[in-house]
């Protein structure tokens, strides 16, 4: 079995989750929890990113790095950290609005159940800086679209953006201003 098999088959879907919103009726909510709970998968995941990051987008890079990952609330806080610390570069958190102290950047978003604003620390991102961002599941593309532009506003490049998951039937990727790499393509 591929990698890519393997991480797929560790995925699992709940129908109308979550329940609270009546918004996500028909919605079939992809939980990558189970990845992260098996050490083996959690290592396959981090090793996939990794690779491709080295292999494709540094290789790409207009200074040959990476120098900041961008992790997006909540579920890319569990990736971003881990991919920085092993590319040496630094981690920069997107937050729902309110959490983070000291001036901030923010931006408002739409996203598949409701809308939502994030915000960066204004001080993150040094301009030039080159930037990837992480998060688990890319749906309408709002909430990255979001944080690309609280990236540019400070003057970051943004040189890919990396899921696990791509809900390809919401076509998120067309909003964004850099390239979309997923593990996982899902149509419905
Ligand atoms: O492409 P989009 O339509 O913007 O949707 C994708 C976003 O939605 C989910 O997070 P959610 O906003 O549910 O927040 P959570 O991680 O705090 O649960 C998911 O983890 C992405 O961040
Ligand atoms: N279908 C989905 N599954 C998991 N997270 C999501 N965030 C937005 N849509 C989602």
């Amino acid at each position: 079995m591929s990698d890519v098999e393997y991480l797929k088959s560790q995925l699992t879907a709940h129908p109308d989750f979550p329940k609270k919103v009546e918004s996500t009726l028909g919605i079939v909510f992809l939980d990558i929890f189970p990845i992260l709970r098996n050490p083996l998968a959690f290592e396959t995941l981090i090793t996939h990113f990794l690779h491709h990051l080295t292999s494709h987008t540094i290789a790409a890079a207009p200074n040959k790095k990476i120098d900041v990952v961008v992790g997006l609330d909540a579920r890319g806080f569990l990736l971003g950290p881990i991919l920085a610390l092993r590319l040496g570069a630094a981690f920069v958190p997107v937050r729902k609005q309110g959490k983070l102290p000291g001036v901030c950047v923010s931006a408002t978003y739409e996203k598949e159940y409701g809308t939502d604003s994030f915000e960066m620390q204004a001080d993150a991102i040094k301009p030039g800086q080159t930037v990837v961002v992480v998060d688990d599941l890319i749906a309408t593309g709002g909430s990255a679209k979001a944080a690309g532009e609280l990236i540019a506003k400070q003057g970051g490049k943004t040189l890919e953006y990396l899921f696990i998951i791509e809900l390809m039937f919401l076509k998120g990727g067309a909003k964004l201003d850099a390239p979309v790499y997923s593990i996982v393509q899902s149509d419905d």
